[in-house]
């Protein structure tokens, strides 16, 4: 079943993702924001911004024209979550009724307290708002890119839409598992990237693995509480778009919001860190909106009010460790 498909965002994972579906044989066109860099990839075959690594499928084509792009028959969005509204507002109106829709970016709106499902929700016409999956789970860009076998979830409200989404993805090396927990899923791939700094941070105190096993363990306690409290299923959490995603990134050097936290361990400040990547680390913004989603919401997040404070009021990383650990004491469960 060849599809027409679009990929919006030709960062790394939307290279990636689209790489994959090329190679898979379907028409697949990538649409990148910088029209220097469609032109560059329309030569070499290679996005040497954002996945320099990979030669690129001779099936994929490149555009900057952004409503031609969204005309086809899947639409897969993949910028980062702070565009996600402009980006998806500049395609509604080109949109095929019959279009299957797909979100992969992981992150919850500044503001508006929004993950990426209440914006699709707001913005696509009826029509499509069932017409939407959210993929999600423990994926490197660039291991994917290498063919590393691994596995996602593509989550639906319609389990024929979740469905339709892991036909399209799976391939031998990318497994995709269906899930029903649209809210689940879009929380987990969000806040864990908010706990993966906090791991970073950890390791560039030089803290070890005991440290980091309570991080990663007591965040995903976290995630669990503020996504329980939000609707969604405590399966989840033990899944991989919880915990799959969360060790991954909490303990993969390839994780860019893990690189963020260690340079912030060591001292540096955030501005500096920020400034010497091209990449996105979605967790920064997405602490800001987790935290703010948890006071809304009367969630007690621990570890993302220490992280907020070590981004956002520049609080020693050490003395937010410290005050972690001397909290009042309590039932693990509570
Ligand atoms: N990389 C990964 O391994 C994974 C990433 N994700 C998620 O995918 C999403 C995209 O991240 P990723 O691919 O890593 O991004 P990258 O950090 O690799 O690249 C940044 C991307 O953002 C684009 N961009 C920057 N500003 C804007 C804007 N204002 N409007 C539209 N696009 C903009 C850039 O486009 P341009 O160069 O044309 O300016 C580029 O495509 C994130 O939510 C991330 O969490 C999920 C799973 C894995
Ligand atoms: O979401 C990711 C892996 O699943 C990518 O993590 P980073 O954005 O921290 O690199």
């Amino acid at each position: 079943m060849v599809k027409q498909i679009s990929v919006i965002g030709a960062g790394s994972w939307g290279t990636s993702l689209a790489n994959l579906l090329a190679k898979k044989g379907h028409q697949v066109t990538l649409w990148a924001y910088e029209a220097d860099l469609v032109a560059r990839m329309q030569q070499t075959h290679i996005n040497d911004l954002y996945l320099p690594e990979i030669k690129l499928s001779n099936n994929l084509s490149f555009t900057n024209e952004i409503g031609l792009a969204a005309e086809k028959e899947v639409v897969l969005f993949v910028p980062p979550s702070q565009a996600m509204r402009v980006v998806l507002s500049s395609c509604v109106d080109h949109l095929s009724s019959e279009a299957l829709i797909i979100s992969a970016s992981k992150g919850i709106e500044n503001k508006t307290l929004c993950p990426m499902s209440d914006i699709f929700d707001e913005l696509l016409p009826d029509g499509l708002k069932n017409r939407t999956a959210y993929l999600s789970g423990p994926t490197f860009a660039k291991e994917v890119a290498l063919e590393q076998p691994s596995a996602v979830v593509a989550a639906a409200h319609d389990q024929s839409i979740a469905q339709l989404a892991q036909i399209v993805f799976n391939t031998d090396y990318f497994r995709v598992y269906t899930n029903d927990d649209v809210i689940g899923v879009e929380l987990g791939g969000a806040i864990k990237n908010v706990i993966a700094l906090a791991a970073g941070v950890c390791d560039g105190l030089n803290y070890g693995y005991n440290t980091r096993a309570a991080l990663i363990t007591r965040g995903l306690a976290e995630m669990k509480r503020l996504g329980l409290a939000m609707g969604a299923k405590a399966e989840t959490f033990a899944g991989l778009a919880g915990m799959g995603d969360l060790v991954l990134t909490c303990t993969g050097d390839l994780s860019r919001n893990r690189t963020v936290g260690v340079e912030l361990g060591k001292g540096r400040k955030l501005n500096e860190i920020l400034s010497e990547m091209t990449m996105i680390a979605e967790g920064v913004k997405t602490t800001l909106s987790t935290f703010e989603l948890a006071k809304k919401i009367k969630v007690e997040v621990p570890i993302v009010e220490q992280m907020y404070a070590i981004l956002y009021e520049e609080k020693d990383p050490r003395q937010a460790v410290v005050e972690l650990m001397q909290r009042e004491l309590k039932s693990e469960y509570v």
